[in-house]
């Protein structure tokens, strides 16, 4: 559907959600909603994506910074990455511990430097474990008033993962992808989502001219076809104000905010 800017996309992972409480996710994206969208007073789409994704970082209801599964070694290593498309910059970090990597993300990108970051363990990050296994991967996009698209995208990974591994979460084209005609992010098995670079491949689509919405279902369809079921969600946002999310999941939390109003939806339900 199109939406009116300034827009804000934001999921809370792709998953089966079987234990999750549904009212307390919702509730977070709302919460995040809000955060993100106050930034278009003052920054632009990217600090929304920096902003929103903090927040569900925070909340301890996603598999993202407070709320991180643990590796085999019972230890929290997570991954984020963000992209501003009007340059193409983006920062990422991988296998780290930090109150919020997508901060350190923007560091990254900000510094202008590097891409991506490894092993830098800022501060110790407490585990929350018990009891919610289904929670997941965040992210956003988002477009502002002067027609700015920027993504982003934080996880603790898969849960009982080897010391070391790094997902599709903070590689662009993987986990995230942003140019100034569409901004991408990913949910979903890293393993499979790195073969495939499923973000990088709704931009191709979308820049040949595809409606935002049918690059989407091409790329979802074609994962499912290849790999089967309950391993994929995206959302995408473009410069036009169109804006998309689908998975091949049982549910995927999602929310968006723009200047007409705000929905929110767990299972079912249109974006
Ligand atoms: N649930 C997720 O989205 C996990 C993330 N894509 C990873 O493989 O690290």
């Amino acid at each position: 559907m199109k939406y009116t800017s300034p827009i804000l996309l934001i999921h809370g992972g792709a998953g089966l959600w079987r234990n999750g409480s549904e009212e307390r996710v919702i509730d977070s994206l709302k919460e995040a909603l809000e955060v993100g969208y106050l930034e278009f007073n003052r920054g632009s789409s990217l600090e929304a994506v920096r902003e929103s994704i903090a927040s569900l970082e925070d909340s301890g209801v996603f598999n993202a910074g407070k709320g991180s599964v643990k590796n085999s070694h019972g230890e929290v290593e997570m991954d984020a990455g963000i992209m501003y498309g009007n340059t193409l910059s983006v920062g990422a970090v991988a296998s780290v511990r930090a109150k919020n990597p997508i901060r350190k993300a923007y560091e990254v990108l900000q510094q202008g430097k590097h891409v991506l970051m490894v092993r830098t363990y800022w501060e110790e990050t407490q585990v929350l474990s018990q009891g919610l296994d289904d929670r997941d991967t965040v992210g956003a996009v988002a477009l502002d008033k002067d027609g700015n698209l920027s993504a982003g995208t934080s996880t603790g990974g898969i849960a009982g993962k080897l010391p070391g591994r790094v997902g599709d979460s903070p590689i662009p084209g993987a986990g995230f992808y942003a140019t100034k005609l569409v901004a991408v992010s990913s949910t979903g098995i890293g393993e499979l989502i790195l073969r495939t670079l499923p973000a990088k491949e709704v931009e191709i689509l979308r820049s040949m001219g595809y409606p935002l919405e049918d690059s989407l279902r091409a790329v979802v369809n074609k994962f499912t076809s290849w790999f089967g079921r309950d391993n994929l969600g995206m959302i995408a946002l473009d410069n036009q104000g169109y804006a998309s999310a689908l998975f091949n999941t049982y549910a995927m939390p999602r929310g968006i905010k723009w200047s007409g109003g705000e929905k929110t939806f767990f299972k079912e339900g249109e974006i």
